[in-house]
């Protein structure tokens, strides 16, 4: 058999500490998504500075000690902690004759390794062309200066082979645009279907690898083994998922919910890249509760809630009712779990237990505000009724001569869209 190892690329990791708090971390973590990018790390080689250098990004005496270990280490490209301008790169590699990569392109590589649905491949290489566009290099061949002498019925008349070049990226960002909206548009209308049944909706958000997808995998499992097509991809690598999936989960209640699993986040990500996956991370903002899914086991999980709430906001996400659920409690020494702390949920998304108290937790937080109301349908509005029997906790049905009186438990939303009907309403606000 092939051995893989021998094929990886082997990198050294760089950067300029200039007393940011999460540096270690960051690092660290520029470590992970260079195994995520399959390749491997040779060293790692920090600079401590009071700021970033404008032209090099490293001191000067910093970027010969780089290139020296990077020619003792046989290694030929360096990845930076911090995401760079065109002309620091261009300074770099020519005074080294080294290539160099910036965390954002790293991120685009890894992101655009996972990316397999249409959506998502259209939103990674929007990203990374927006991100290639003020990097690619004139090639300085003079040949490739167009002449100025054109005419005028030559649109490019005057302008360099850079320019041109630039031109024609920018028309296939905008034809890849215009195919992502057509893409999102029909998932939109897969997703207006699904309100319609007006159940409420829980979205899983987090960073990634914390264990969105095996929470969710394991909220479908709780009254009944779900058979495996329903199941989401789960795996120990960093964007395992960049897809959005909804899935409705039925409690033994009789009350069902919908959940959705989504792209995970990590520190630094390239703004493109959010503005790309602003639509898949669509379903987080239309949920009626949010389950921050934190990995308590590991030692960062502090500035990974920081970096998750900061990318929630960027995306408009605020404000909205959250679960903090700390998974992989199984994996920290001494954490009892499963406990509930008001909001907090300590627990393991690969134990059954865990996952019973985690829909207590669920249902206390989305049903809280649900009131227990009387509605008459006239018999004409046969759908409306169906869909409340469907989809609604229903308490008590009457068939009167007016029409079909029910007693129901609603939400909020339901309320609103059902308001025309309203008999009365109980005392049960609870
Ligand atoms: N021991 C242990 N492992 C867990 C637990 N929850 C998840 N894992 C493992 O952690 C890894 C990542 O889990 P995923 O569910 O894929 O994580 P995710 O948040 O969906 O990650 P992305 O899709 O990459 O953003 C997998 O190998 C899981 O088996 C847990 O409670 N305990
Ligand atoms: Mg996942």
């Amino acid at each position: 058999m092939k051995d893989l190892n021998n094929n990886k690329e082997r990198v050294i990791v760089a950067g300029v500490s200039h007393l940011q708090p999460d540096f270690d971390y960051t690092m660290d973590e520029l470590s992970s998504l260079v195994i995520a990018n399959n390749m491997e790390v040779a060293d790692v080689i920090t600079q401590k500075a009071d700021s970033i250098n404008g032209s090099t990004y490293f001191g000067a005496g910093k970027v010969t000690e780089i290139a020296e270990i990077a020619n003792a280490d046989d290694v030929s490209t360096i990845v930076l902690n911090d995401e760079l301008t065109p002309s620091q790169i261009r300074n770099l590699e020519k005074s080294t004759k080294l290539s160099f990569m910036d965390r954002t392109e790293l991120i685009l590589q890894v992101f655009s390794n996972r990316a397999h649905t249409k959506q998502a491949k259209l939103q990674v290489e929007i990203a990374k062309l927006q991100y290639q566009l003020p990097r690619i290099h004139p090639s300085g061949n003079p040949l490739d200066q167009q002449s100025a002498s054109g005419g005028l019925a030559n649109r490019g008349a005057g302008e360099t082979k850079l320019e041109l070049d630039r031109r024609v990226i920018r028309k296939r960002i905008d034809y890849l645009k215009n195919q992502l909206k057509a893409v999102d548009k029909t998932i939109d209308v897969q997703s207006r279907r699904r309100n319609n049944t007006s159940l409420p909706l829980v979205s899983l958000v987090g960073y990634t690898n914390a264990g969105k997808s095996t929470t969710m995998n394991g909220l479908l499992n709780i009254n009944k083994d779900d058979s495996n097509d329903r199941k989401v991809f789960e795996k120990n690598m960093l964007f395992a998922t960049l897809d959005t999936s909804v899935r409705k989960i039925d409690l033994e209640d009789n009350t069902s919910f919908l959940l959705s699993d989504t792209v995970g986040f990590v520190s630094k990500l390239p703004h493109n890249l959010i503005e790309s996956f602003k639509t898949t991370l669509k379903e987080a903002a239309a949920a009626d509760l949010l389950i921050q899914v934190i990995d308590v086991s590991d030692e960062h999980w502090r500035n990974m809630l920081k970096v998750t709430e900061k990318t929630l906001n960027e995306v408009g996400v605020k404000g909205k009712p959250m679960i903090y659920a700390f998974n992989k409690a199984d994996l920290k020494p001494g954490q009892r779990f499963p406990t509930i702390e008001g909001d907090n949920i300590f627990y393991s998304a690969i134990d059954k237990k865990s996952i019973a108290k985690l829909v207590e937790l669920i249902k206390i937080k989305l049903f809280a505000n649900y009131q227990e109301v009387s509605l008459l349908i006239p018999y004409k509005d046969q759908k409306i009724t169906e869909g409340i029997l469907q989809n609604s906790q229903v308490l008590k049905t009457d068939y009167l001569n007016e029409g079909t009186l029910i007693t129901a438990k609603f939400s909020p939303h339901e309320l609103e869209l059902y308001h025309d009907y309203i008999q009365e309403t109980a005392n049960a606000k609870k």
